[in-house]
């Protein structure tokens, strides 16, 4: 039986979540998790493979009718986590790997006393669908990633690959037709290589998805009603549903360091909307010369700011801290992202454009300054630069090196 034919059975539910092993894609399908189960009493298993597990236990704690479903690949050098990757793999290479977890799955819920009626899992993970089948049961995919991007990441397989690199390209299926030079596709397209299977595989997981029985979008009516009606005429159904921002649903277990008490405490001295909060997200690092000129630029400005270094603190430059103490402050590690947005304080957010990043900055309500860097970041940006009127672009580019003197103005010479 197809996925799309499946409908949702009357036993009791209990919804299988398969993410995948990347923060960007992980934190917002467990904040869905989350709300599904807490505001709809829906038991859940999450699966997860054991390097993973670390990353629910703040969601487990938080959603009591969830579990955690430990599972291991057969081979164990198979990266299973985006850190493992080795560095400019795309992370949609990771699904690569997971399909192998299926047979463990299905022998879970074989033997289970009440077997999942339905099936969530991360968009790069289009095999779901054969699981879903193989249970019978429905299968919803669920995009951290916003409508547009996802309505342009569905033309752009459906048509001819690989992209002239000296080209552009016109979404003509899309609301208002919009079109991108190469350089701001996103990146999983432009890294698919015609024959390899690891990237046919990718390609024909956003295919499958197409034919799931329903899609929900991290995102909201206001933000992109135009997009996800698109996408329904795109997947040829109606169940489609924006279900974001999902970000706030409070399972991500900020809890406060030392560091964060620190910071929060230096944050109620500073006026409010008088400090910028920069991140890159969870996998970008910023190459040291282009750290080296934000660092510049942020001491040559007299803003108060707050630099998270997100997945890699190594590349902040040397001394920064020091020579701004008065103003500005360094997170090592991991930032609470969405406490600190949130706080009076931060007027500000120079972003990557990562989906997750743009909606909080916006369910926050400081001014975004957008700096894409690659993926859907350029989609993003267009969304709340052009269409919304949201952000200001600042820079543009994985190889934007602007000058520290002109801060948040300049763009790649490459657009
Ligand atoms: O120090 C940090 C760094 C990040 N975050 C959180 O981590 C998430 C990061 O997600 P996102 O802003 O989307 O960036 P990426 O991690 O880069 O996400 C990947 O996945 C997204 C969803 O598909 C895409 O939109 C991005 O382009 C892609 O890079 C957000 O919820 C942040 O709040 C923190 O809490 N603390």
């Amino acid at each position: 039986m197809a996925t799309t034919d499946a409908v949702p059975s009357r036993r009791r539910p209990h919804v299988l979540v398969i993410p995948l092993p990347s923060r960007g894609h992980l934190l917002p399908l467990l904040d869905f998790a989350h709300r599904l189960s807490t505001c709809h009493s829906v038991p859940l298993t999450v699966a997860a493979t054991s390097s993973n597990l670390p990353l629910l236990s703040a969601f487990l704690a938080s959603t009591p009718l969830a579990a955690a479903l430990p599972l291991e690949l057969p081979d164990s050098s198979a990266p299973d986590h985006s850190s493992h990757l080795p560095p400019g793999t795309h992370h949609a290479l990771l699904a690569v790997h997971l399909p192998r977890l299926r047979e463990p799955l299905l022998s879970w819920a074989r033997s289970h006393p009440d077997p999942p009626t339905i099936v969530i899992s991360d968009f790069f993970l289009g095999w779901a669908q054969h699981l879903a089948d193989d249970l019978r049961v429905p299968w919803i995919v669920f995009y951290a990633s916003g409508a547009f991007a996802v309505a342009a990441l569905d033309h752009l397989w459906k048509g001819a690959l690989p992209l002239d690199p000296n080209g552009s390209v016109v979404l003509d299926t899309l609301p208002g037709s919009p079109a991108f030079p190469y350089e701001h596709v996103p990146s999983v397209v432009k890294k698919y290589v015609a024959g390899d299977p690891d990237w046919e595989f990718v390609r024909e997981g956003f295919r499958l998805n197409v034919r799931a029985w329903g899609a929900a979008v991290n995102t909201f009516d206001e933000m992109e009603r135009e997009f996800l009606e698109c996408l329904k005429r795109f997947f040829g159904h109606g169940r489609v549903w924006a279900v974001g921002p999902v970000a706030d649903s409070g399972c991500r277990g900020e809890e406060r360091s030392l560091e964060a008490e620190q910071l929060f405490s230096w944050l109620d001295t500073c006026p409010p909307r008088s400090v910028v909060y920069v991140c890159f997200g969870s996998m970008y690092k910023p190459p040291p010369a282009q750290a080296a000129a934000l660092g510049a630029a942020l001491e040559a400005s007299d803003a108060r700011f707050v630099w998270a270094g997100g997945a890699d603190v190594a590349v902040l430059p040397e001394g920064l801290e020091g020579r701004t103490a008065k103003r500005g402050r360094v997170v090592r590690g991991w930032a609470p992202q969405m406490e600190i947005l949130r706080n009076a304080a931060v007027g500000a957010f120079l972003t990557h454009c990562g989906w997750n990043s743009t909606l909080e900055g916006v369910a926050a309500g400081v001014v975004l300054l957008a700096w894409p860097m690659m993926a859907d970041q350029f989609i993003d940006a267009r969304l709340v630069v052009d269409l919304h009127g949201a952000a200001v672009r600042a820079a543009e580019g994985a190889d934007a090196v602007p000058d520290p003197r002109t801060p948040w103005t300049l763009r790649s010479g490459r657009t």
